[in-house]
């Protein structure tokens, strides 16, 4: 959606009796929740507020996570009284009393004051234009400074000011933002890659009643927890593991058996009723022992072993290697003889695009290359955009494309690019790949269709990430592929009971 969109489909809504201050009320409330879902532990809060409704959001934020414990404080652009009229309001409910600015908060505290530092960006939003001017560019380098030089974390309202919400163009001195929550719907800048960087994590917030069924729908769109809720719905007393399918799995390899452990222990944690893994027989003895109980493991010679085991979904590539060409041929006649839905990945597309096999690219399959894996199977891509690079995929091959990267993109063939919420750059280490296979093995034998899978697989791999730093003790640093395989549950609970 384009900024014009969200200020016309507000405007109706404000036509038809909603008060503009309800509106602000509700944004100001759930951004706080947002905020209070990603730090548990209360801190200092401080509001950048610049003249529009953007800061009456920060403002009415403030207010709420006050109420939760947060020390607040506010840095305004000029004059508090040059603030529009329903901010100005919103500035005297906030009240004078505790809150100053950062300086003077930290200066009457005794001791370092506890909890994270959080900055919220409420400097423009959907009625921004142009490059940063004035007082504005100098509160947004002020904020980006405390991010780098204090472990500042940004939050920005609705959009990272200086950014456009249409283009996703960067104007000099944008606010970095480590998390943004839209509001209504995620403006079509946010999702572009050229903004990547400024916008972090996108959580979206919605306003009851608005009415987004005149627009004619984007080509590009957010992979929202609201988005999902329908794919995460609580099961039937009567569930049997035979609903929840069964997942076969291929991989590992001498030096790669790790691959194969994440990848199935990912399909575990994601529901699946039975996993069975496939390894090559001269790896049993050493796969065995890594393994959970839960797996079961099957020793192989040939590929056509796999065959007369019934399953639900495939899981092919983590860890095999991409082996030599009799080898890769072997591999793709077993791949032509797979009829229920399959995710491939790392080595399986590395096979397929080094035997110049792509028609396998059939629409069963879920593919998740990273950036150098789709660069084999499509080479002649130098100097497009990601997006353009799915589109072009897209055209030639009927598959779900999972593209990896800090926005994931998952798409296919007449579906609009959708551009995950969720993950960090924590993910960016070996090992996170072959959970996320799993993951989606297990949705797809339970019934998802690819996209649906591939959706769901990615938002819930990213929150997990999220959920090993917030809660699990992590780092970006030291967040590995099995804290990500700890954090599955929460990640799946937060979905389903409306988190961020
Ligand atoms: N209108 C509504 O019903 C709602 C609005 N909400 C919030 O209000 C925001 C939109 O508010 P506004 O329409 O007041 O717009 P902004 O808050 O984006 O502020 C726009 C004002 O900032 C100044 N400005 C614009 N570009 C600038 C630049 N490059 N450098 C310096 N100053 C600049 C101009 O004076 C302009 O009037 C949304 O993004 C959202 O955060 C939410 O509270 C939900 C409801
Ligand atoms: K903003």
């Amino acid at each position: 959606m384009t900024c014009e969109q969200m200020r016309s489909a507000e405007a109706l809504l404000i036509k038809s009796g909603v008060s503009e201050e309800s509106l602000m009320e509700h944004a100001g409330r759930e951004i706080a929740k947002v905020v209070a879902s990603f730090f548990p532990r209360p801190g200092k809060v401080v509001g950048f507020i610049g003249t529009g409704h953007n800061g009456g959001d920060a403002l009415v934020a403030l207010r709420y996570l006050r109420q939760w414990g947060w020390k607040v404080a506010v840095e305004c652009a000029g004059q508090e009284k040059r603030l529009k009229k329903l901010s100005v309001q919103m500035r005297k409910m906030l009240g004078g009393d505790g809150v100053r600015t950062l300086e003077q908060l930290e200066e009457r505290a005794s001791g370092a004051l506890p909890g994270p530092l959080v900055l919220l960006d409420g400097l423009l939003g959907v009625g921004a234009s142009g490059p940063l001017r004035g007082p504005l560019l100098e509160l947004s380098k002020k904020m980006n400074q405390l991010r780098l030089t204090r472990g500042a974390y940004t939050v920005a309202m609705d959009l990272p000011s200086g950014i456009d919400g249409n283009t996703g163009s960067v104007y000099h001195g944008a606010v970095i933002a480590d998390y943004t929550v839209t509001v209504g719907a995620a403006k079509v800048g946010l999702l572009q890659s050229s903004a990547c960087n400024h916008v972090g994590r996108i959580a979206l917030v919605e306003l009851p009643e608005l009415d987004l069924s005149g627009i004619a729908s984007p080509d590009v769109c957010l992979n929202s927890a609201q988005s999902l809720v329908p794919n995460v719905l609580r099961r039937d007393h009567e569930y049997h593991k035979g609903n929840a399918g069964t997942v076969s799995i291929v991989a590992g390899s001498r030096g790669m058996l790790g691959a194969a452990v994440l990848a199935a222990t990912g399909a575990l944690r994601a529901g699946a009723g039975i996993v069975r893994l496939f390894v090559s027989a001269s790896i049993y003895n050493q796969i065995v022992g890594m393994l959970p109980a839960e797996v079961m493991v099957v020793p192989c010679t040939s590929y056509e072993e796999v065959y007369p085991y019934p399953t639900d979904s495939y899981v092919v590539g983590p860890g095999i290697g991409v082996g030599n060409q009799s080898e890769q041929g072997q591999f793709c006649e077993f791949l032509k003889n797979l009829t229920k839905p399959m995710v491939l990945d790392a080595d399986a597309l590395n096979r397929i695009a080094a035997a110049g096999e792509q028609e396998l690219l059939t629409a069963n399959v879920v593919l998740t290359p990273h950036p150098g894996e789709m660069k084999r199977l499509l080479p002649e891509t130098t100097g497009y955009t990601r997006e353009q690079i799915a589109k072009l995929f897209c055209a030639l091959y009927p598959s779900t494309l999972l593209y990896k990267g800090s926005k994931t993109i998952i798409t296919r063939r007449h579906f609009p690019i959708c551009v995950n919420a969720t993950g960090h750059a924590g993910m960016a280490s070996g090992g996170q790949g072959d959970v996320l296979s799993g993951v989606i093995g297990a949705c797809l034998a339970r019934g998802l269709s690819q996209f649906e899978a591939a959706r769901l697989g990615s938002w819930a791999c990213g929150r997990a990430a999220e959920l090993a730093v917030s809660i699990g003790g992590c780092s970006e640093e030291s967040v590995l592929a099995t804290d990500v395989l700890q954090h599955l549950g929460r990640a799946f609970e937060d979905l389903r009971t409306g988190g961020a």
